[in-house]
């Protein structure tokens, strides 16, 4: 017998087994038979896991990014999982308040965990990503305390952050309002300078100057870093952030002129309503001078206004670090959605049986990999791109720390445009996952629902995707406009050969002339840069550049989503030239990458073609490439997904299941929900039951 005669009679008998142990559910439930003899400890998928050509180990250490970042998320993982108090699967069903108080019970037992093993930052972190529940706590590590490092002075930063880092403060990050978020400098809230007292007095204006969208401004915190403009002797000196007291460190109860509480429920069950996100008024509370964050601009006690060397810019500084981590993210979330749709199309099958014997995997249909190995592709690349400009961001924080500020520039187009790249995919990515996971996918048992309500707000907080956009445009368009004299540098380095790139165009002959790193990445510079440059011909016809720029925004968000592409396609080659041990991850690894870069090439094959860098025929060997490398993913598919290494406490999905058994879980599942604990339901005798036994007359309908 051949091995596909094997794999046939093996795939049959896990089949038969799973069909058994769907019909001992289903008699349990209506014969009384013993529910628990499904067919606990089998694997569904090991046939699928032995079709790897690498080695999964290995694999699972080049996501990771080292053996030592690999064994502590492992850890952290487990610690999670192992943990009763941790339980997440009836979340979607509890009321707001009930939400919420578990949610506070949560992070306090993630805080005692911390405390009590002294755990590291690093597993703090991943301990929270595991922990899987937006909590105040994110916004009290993730931008209150990275607010006072980057902004406050080194007096402030002794005052403020032991008490925060030993969390006998709780702090959120106030800048959004009801009337601006996108829109910084115009925030309405007022804090005033008063010599007589030494203080400033911290006013909301008008109703838009409420604040309003902080996570954990409503209920936990007790402190804020609170954005707004500065008046000094009766003019405005700019938005700065001020730390403010906004609750009772006895009682917790809001201090006098304080009003604050919670916007209210958000998008789905469960999902981010475990966040307090809040509103905040302020009726002329008065704080000390000293709480004005002073690095950037100082106020003497004379009123005067001192500007130290750092740029006003870095006022934004908290947005640039918490945006790299929402780029490293979103690789997490996409991952986590493509494990789930990835194991489930194995499952699944439908149609196409021959004699009896078994139906198709869906995973085999040429369309269910056309959007699904994109998406696997994507979460490597986003990885990679992460770990990138995690480096890059720690290079700029040193070199801000030495008072270089030069390439803060880059960091901000960075950081804004993959925040927005990464983000917008992985949203669209997860709502896929859903699609490729049929009905049974919008089950909210499948983990799909609620990752999507959790993952969908990060296309708008931290600066909305569009707006994002537009900065990296901005700076695209400073960089060609200095061409002549200035050699761009980092990402830009590309419009140095802005010459070549304009008149030459792609020599790709035959589908396997695009296995090629220097033919792709050539590909995508050439079409950003003709992208720019068009926009900066265009914008040169204006005789009001501002003017110009918002006429032509929508092609220069085209622009930048090239020019950020390009990013991610070079820094996954990048990472493909570094030493990757294990027997066939680098092969594999470069798999995808070519999935990656072909299907964005395809996908938005209308721009290469309206450059002129590629011919039709061109990008159509691409697409043929493409065809043959989703073929080459196929065998790999599982183990890729196994190698992000993640529990199924974290993936909190039945279809996802490392053991694939999907069937028996969805049924037991469905027993669980509350309506089924009795036959009859609630309200069936007061508004059922009527209606069966009336007798009317005559009926219309
Ligand atoms: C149990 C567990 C316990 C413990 C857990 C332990 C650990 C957990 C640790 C960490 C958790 C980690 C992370 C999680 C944290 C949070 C994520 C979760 C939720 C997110 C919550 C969301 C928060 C928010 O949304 S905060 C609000 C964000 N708001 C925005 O993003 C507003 C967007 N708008 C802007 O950024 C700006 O206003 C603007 C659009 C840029 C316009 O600015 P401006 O009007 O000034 O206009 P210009 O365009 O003229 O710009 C002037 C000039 O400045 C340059 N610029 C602009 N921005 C920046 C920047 N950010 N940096 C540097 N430079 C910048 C711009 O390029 C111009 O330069 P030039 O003059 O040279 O052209
Ligand atoms: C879940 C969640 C958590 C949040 N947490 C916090 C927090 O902790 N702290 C905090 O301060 N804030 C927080 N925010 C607020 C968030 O940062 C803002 O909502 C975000 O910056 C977008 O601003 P906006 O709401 O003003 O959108 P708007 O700017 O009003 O956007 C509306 C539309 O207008 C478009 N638009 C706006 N300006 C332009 C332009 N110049 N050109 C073209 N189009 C434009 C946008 O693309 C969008 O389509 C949070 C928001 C959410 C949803």
């Amino acid at each position: 017998m051949g091995l596909s005669g094997i794999s046939l009679l093996t795939t049959t008998y896990s089949l038969i087994l799973q069909h058994q142990s769907l019909l001992l559910c289903l008699r349990a439930k209506g014969f009384g038979l013993d529910l628990k003899k499904d067919m606990e400890g089998v694997d569904y998928l090991s046939d699928e896991r032995k079709k790897a050509q690498f080695d999964v180990e290995a694999m699972k250490i080049a996501w990771a990014g080292s053996l030592e970042a690999f064994q502590l998320s492992d850890r952290m993982a487990k610690l999670v999982a192992n943990d009763p108090a941790f339980e997440k699967f009836t979340r979607p069903m509890l009321g707001r308040k009930e939400l919420i108080k578990n949610t506070l019970r949560k992070a306090a037992h993630g805080w005692k965990l911390i405390v009590d093993l002294r755990l590291t930052e690093e597993e703090a972190k991943w301990l929270r990503l595991y922990i899987d529940e937006p909590a105040y706590t994110d916004l009290h590590w993730g931008m209150f305390i990275p607010a006072i490092e980057g902004q406050g002075t080194e007096e402030q930063k002794k005052k403020w952050l032991p008490l925060a880092k030993k969390m006998q403060i709780i702090g959120c990050y106030a800048q959004t309002e009801l009337g601006h978020g996108s829109n910084v400098q115009g925030l309405e809230t007022t804090a005033t300078f008063d010599p007589q007292t030494d203080e400033f007095i911290m006013h909301s204006p008008t109703l838009t100057s409420s604040k309003w969208w902080p996570g954990g401004l409503g209920k936990a915190s007790t402190h804020a870093v609170v954005y707004a403009r500065l008046i000094v002797g009766g003019e405005f000196h700019g938005v700065h952030g001020f730390i403010v007291q906004l609750r009772s460190l006895d009682d917790h109860s809001p201090l006098p002129g304080v009003t604050v509480g919670d916007i209210g429920m958000k998008f789905g069950n469960g999902a981010y309503n475990t966040m307090d996100n809040g509103v905040l008024r302020f009726d002329h509370v008065r704080i000390p001078r000293d709480q004005m964050l002073m690095r950037v601009s100082q106020v003497t006690r004379e009123g005067k206004i001192m500007q130290s060397d750092v740029p006003r810019q870095l006022i934004y500084g908290t947005m640039v670090y918490v945006r790299q981590t929402i780029v490293a993210d979103a690789s997490k979330a996409l991952s986590r959605a493509v494990c789930i749709a990835t194991r489930y199309s194995a499952i699944r099958r439908q149609f196409g049986s021959r004699n009896g014997g078994p139906e198709t995997q869906v995973i085999d249909y040429k369309t269910q990999q056309s959007r699904l190995f994109p998406l696997l592709a994507s979460a490597y690349a986003f990885r990679f791109v992460g770990e990138w400009l995690k480096w890059l961001y720690t290079d700029v924080k040193e070199r801000l720390a030495a008072n270089d500020f030069s390439t803060l520039p880059e960091a901000h187009a960075c950081t804004a445009g993959l925040k927005s790249l990464t983000t917008s995919f992985t949203a669209d990515g997860i709502e896929e996952c859903r699609k490729l996971c049929g009905g049974h996918g919008y089950l909210v048992s499948s983990g799909l629902p609620e990752l999507f309500a959790v993952y969908i707000p990060a296309c708008t907080y931290e600066g909305d995707n569009v707006v994002l956009l537009l900065q990296v445009a901005r700076f695209l368009v400073k960089t060609v406009s200095e061409l002549g004299y200035k050699k761009p540098v980092g990402t830009t380095a590309y419009m140095g050969r802005v010459a070549s790139l304009m008149q030459n165009n792609c020599a790709v002959q035959t589908a396997e002339g695009w296995l090629n790193p220097g033919a792709v990445v050539e590909a995508f510079e050439s079409r950003a840069a003709r992208m720019a440059v068009r926009c900066g011909q265009q914008l040169a016809k204006y005789e009001n550049p501002e003017e110009g720029f918002a006429e032509l925004s929508a092609d220069l968000v085209e622009a930048s989503i090239a020019h950020c592409q390009l990013i991610v396609v070079s820094k996954f080659i990048e990472k493909l030239q570094q030493d990757i041990p294990g027997k066939g991850v680098k092969q594999t690894l470069e798999v995808l990458c070519y999935v990656y870069a072909l299907f964005l090439l395809h996908k938005h094959q209308g721009d290469f073609l309206a450059t002129g860098y590629l011919t039709p025929k061109q990008a159509s060997l691409a697409n043929d490439q493409l065809r043959t490398l989703y073929s080459k993913v196929r065998p790999n598919a599982i183990t890729l997904v196994d190698s992000f290494n993640y529990t199924d406490h974290y993936l909190g999905s039945i279809l996802g299941r490392y053991d694939g058994n999907v069937y028996p879980k969805l049924y037991e599942a469905a027993w669980k929900d509350p309506l089924n604990d009795s036959d009859v339901v609630d309200g069936f005798y007061e508004y059922v039951q009527p209606i069966l036994k009336q007798k009317l007359r005559t009926a219309k309908l």
